[in-house]
């Protein structure tokens, strides 16, 4: 969990044990660390590396695509050629070994020379016949493919189809030369292999022969087109773009129709759906009807609610990538190695049948488009600049004098010394608030007794805040933590800028701020997997928010991380409200994004419980068992959209202050914040949970359990520290962001960063300020006991949306009474399309809300329609 940097006491931070297991199990089926280095000591991995790098370079795959696409259209006039001179050109390929090869060289007749004669006579006349003619074709779109980077059509499909119709159009002319005994003049049409196959069996089956070719033909179809998903007729145009439906298009999207349609199929209304195809934004040049893909312009983002989940637009929809597409899927590409790379919370749901599309169809899909991206969502959003946080010209090293050392020292040894404590040495070693010495007792003194002395040595060096660790974990020593008289002050921009924090590859990576070793520790939130934050008041708790909501959205991508900010206090997560279109989350109704009414917060919590439910049945249905898996396998488009499927962003919760809403709404807000602590680690949503005051009956037992990482800054008593850390301590601390982080058992010392209000100002500013979401990421809805939001769903439908019509003709048409529907088709906002599909309800034309299903549409057909439409207007 920890990044440590370069320093003389690396060693004194521990990884917590969790992170040591999980380094030394080997997982099943997965690359380990292990494997990885043993191979790379292997020889032949450096022949793979120096391949792939040469394969990378795009001068090396144009010069060899160029070479391809030549000796192709070389080859392909050498076996036309063949079909017309061939039989002249026997006699010369035989005995081209026999005579000088200049000299055959002349005689032949072939438009290639005798080297085009000769492959043409093995292809042409002794394998394939005409069929050959396939063969310089596939090597023509090999040669495309890398000279281009793109594909002429699906490369392992089209070389499917085109080696099937090589053999097989042997076998049927090897049929027909031999009923028409025609192989002294034609045999060169079927070539060796269809004429000898069809000379050995026609003695046993005689016509047999032909319903063998033609139910090989058939068996071939039935596979290759997947019949089970695709309509017969079209099956008489075999098509290699992949296209199978009867309004297959030349369009290089064609494979993602057929992909799209296999899956759908079975309903054909949503066929329907498919036909004015929602592939909206791509393939902009060879469709320019199509509506055009702006550059600057992001795709309309889908608030992912479970009843909009089955519109999610698919991830193919999105650009398709231009000139800048290599480059994307390298990004990609690194990005997924590192995201499967880790490991993460496991689910231990069973997995369900899984989408397994074609892995044809799936390869192309990934060569088309590259790998999804959600950051293409908001493709211009800049990452905040480390120049937004202040550099506090007074942050200097925490300066403690020789003297003060030394003054120190003499005093701990004759503090020690006149309770008969006697010790072999002393060291000392600054941090940025407190300097630790470390102590080796002579042999024979009890630590019990030292320990005992904590408030005498404290009187002694008049200093406060002493802290005695009595043994150090894992060192023989015993340490003593005195206060410096200068501490310094740790900025959030010095933490910022840290090689640790800047090349952190955690999955939600927090600074916490400095070890007593002067080392920036950097923890993983992900992993945590939630955080519970105790301190009085002014000892710096909302400091610590900011700074590990600072954290969060320096690293992350809007469309990576969701923050649900919950604060009872009204003031102090306000500045974070210019985020609502870009990192936060929020109820479907709310107005304002950051939640502050305990009602609120209590239907907040459980529409996160439903999210999580939610997100389970995504990866069960996905088959994977963490979040990381899950969206691994999505950017690799191997889940589809239209089951509900998308990129899932981690969820952070933040609370500040639990203890207002324990007060207000206890059983209320205990039980759900435990069912997520305890449930959701796996799906991505993250607790992070603090309180002014940690007494039981805020920090419950049921809560505590399920927050094994927890923070103090100082507290006012021993009591309150053991209620948070189970062990006193926190009491000692000395303010101003002092802390002690409690994870795994192990206790550790730390100052947090400083970040002042102007300063996330500017942040927030910075952020806010850029083009975001049309909306905040929208929760799944909430209908409590009291029916929760459904009073205010007074709806007058005389006062109707102008988009009434159109919205319910849509709904009518699709048999989908989904909000995204009307959303994505008439381009509205959320939450218009939410009051249009009240008003749907209220008209009746869709029922109720159902939780996460789509509503039921009441209306059948478009004449029933119609006279409603006419009703409602009083015609
Ligand atoms: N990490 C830090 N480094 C230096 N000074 C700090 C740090 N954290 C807090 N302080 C100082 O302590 C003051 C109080 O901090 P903060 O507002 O975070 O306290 P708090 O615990 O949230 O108080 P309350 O609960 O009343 O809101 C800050 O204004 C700042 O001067």
């Amino acid at each position: 969990m920890v990044q440590p940097t370069t320093s003389p006491r690396q060693n004194t931070v521990r990884q917590p044990t969790a992170d040591r297991t999980r380094q030394t199990v080997p997982r099943p089926g997965r690359d380990n660390g292990a494997a990885g280095k043993l191979r790379d000591k292997g020889p032949s991995l450096d022949w793979g590396a120096a391949l792939d790098r040469w394969f990378s370079d795009q001068r090396s795959t144009l010069t060899l695509g160029v070479l391809l696409m030549l000796v192709a259209v070389g080859l392909f006039a050498a076996f036309i050629s063949y079909l017309t001179t061939g039989q002249a050109d026997q006699s010369v390929v035989g005995s081209a070994f026999s005579q000088p090869l200049a000299e055959s060289g002349q005689e032949t007749r072939n438009w290639a020379g005798l080297v085009g004669a000769f492959i043409a006579h093995v292809f042409v006349f002794r394998w394939f016949g005409v069929g050959a003619l396939t063969l310089p074709i596939i090597m023509f779109l090999a040669g495309y493919k890398l000279a281009l980077r793109r594909e002429l059509l699906p490369l392992s499909r089209a070389t499917t189809g085109l080696l099937f119709l090589a053999v097989w159009s042997s076998l049927l002319l090897g049929y027909i030369v031999l009923v028409t005994d025609s192989a002294e003049t034609s045999s060169v049409w079927c070539g060796g292999i269809g004429y000898e196959f069809n000379v050995s069996l026609y003695s046993l089956f005689g016509w047999g022969n032909l319903a063998f070719i033609a139910f090989i033909f058939f068996f071939f179809v039935i596979y290759f087109f997947d019949v089970r998903n695709i309509k017969i007729p079209s099956l008489s145009i075999p098509d290699f773009s992949g296209s199978t439906g009867p309004g297959s298009s030349k369009r290089p999207d064609a494979t993602l129709q057929s992909y799209e349609e296999s899956e759908l199929e079975d309903e054909d209304e949503v066929l329907v759906d498919k036909a004015p195809a929602p592939v909206s934004n791509e393939f902009v040049a060879d469709e320019p009807d199509e509506e055009p893909v702006v550059a600057t312009k992001p795709p309309e983002p889908e608030p992912f609610t479970e009843s909009t989940a089955p519109e999610t637009p698919a991830p193919v929809q999105e650009a398709m990538p231009k000139p800048t597409g290599v480059t994307l899927t390298i990004k990609n590409r690194e990005s997924v190695t590192d995201e499967v790379g880790a490991d993460q919370g496991e689910l231990s749901a069973t997995p369900s049948p899984t989408f397994e599309p074609d892995p044809f169809q799936e390869d192309d899909l990934v060569a088309l488009h590259g790998l999804y991206d959600p950051t293409l969502d908001l493709p211009q959003y800049q990452y905040p600049v480390n120049e937004l946080l202040t550099d506090y010209q007074n942050n200097r090293k925490a300066q403690v004098s020789e003297d003060e050392l030394t003054a120190n020292k003499e005093k701990i040894e004759s503090t020690l010394r006149n309770f008969g404590i006697e010790i072999d040495s002393i060291q000392a070693s600054i941090g940025p608030t407190v300097t630790l010495y470390e102590i080796v007792p002579a042999k024979g003194v009890r630590i019990s007794k030292i320990k005992s002395l904590e408030d005498d040595i404290a009187l002694n060096l008049s200093a406060l805040g002493i802290r005695i660790i009595a043994p150090m974990p894992g060192m023989g020593t015993i340490g003593i933590e005195v206060p410096n008289k200068n501490r310094e002050m740790v900025s959030m921009r010095s933490v910022i800028m840290s090689d640790v924090f800047s090349s952190s590859k955690f999955d939600l990576p927090i600074v916490l701020g400095k070890t007593i070793s002067n080392e920036i520790y950097v923890a993983d939130l992900a992993k945590m997997p939630h955080l519970l934050m105790a301190g009085a008041t002014g000892q710096g708790k909302s400091v610590g928010l900011n700074v590990l909501l600072t954290s969060l959205i320096y690293k992350k991508h809007p469309s990576q991380l969701k923050l649900v900010l919950v604060d009872p206090k009204k003031v102090e997560l306000t500045l974070f409200n210019k985020l609502e279109r870009h990192f936060l989350a929020k109820l479907p109704d709310a107005e304002e994004p950051i939640i502050t009414d305990t009602k609120k917060v209590v239907n907040t919590l459980n529409s996160l419980c439903i999210e999580m439910d939610n997100r389970y049945n995504l990866l069960k249905d996905a088959g994977c068992r963490n979040l990381k898996e899950y969206n691994a396998k999505f950017v690799k488009r191997r889940l589809n959209p239209d089951k509900g499927h998308r990129f899932l962003p981690y969820i952070v919760l933040i609370i500040d202050e639990l203890a207002d809403l324990m007060m207000t709404a206890g059983k209320e807000v205990e039980q759900p914040i435990a069912r997520l602590a305890q449930l959701a680690r796996a799906i991505g949503i993250h607790l992070v949970v603090a309180t002014q005051r940690p007494s039981v009956n805020v920090i419950t037992g049921l809560i505590k359990a399920n927050f094994p990482a927890r923070l103090s800054f100082k507290v006012t008593s021993k009591i309150d520290s053991r209620t948070i850390l189970d062990a006193g301590g926190a009491e000692q601390l000395v303010g101003m962001g002092d802390m002690l982080l409690s994870s795994n058992s192990d206790i550790i010392r730390l100052q947090c960063p400083f970040v002042d209000t102007n300063e996330i100002e500017d942040l927030c500013d910075f952020v806010g300020n850029q083009r975001g979401y049309d909306d905040a990421y929208v929760l799944p809805e909430f209908v409590g006991d009291d029916g929760g939001q459904s009073d205010d769903k007074d709806i007058d439908l005389d006062n109707r949306d102008p988009m009434f019509d159109e919205a319910a003709r849509l709904i009518v048409i699709h048999q989908q009474g989904s909000t995204s529907l009307i959303q994505r088709k008439l381009k509205l906002g959320y939450n218009r399309a939410g009051r249009l599909i009240d008003q749907l309800e209220a008209a009746k034309i869709v029922g109720s809300f159902e939780g996460s299903k789509a509503r039921d549409v009441l209306v059948q057909d478009l004449q029933m329609l119609e006279e409603i439409l006419k009703r409602l207007k009083g015609e």
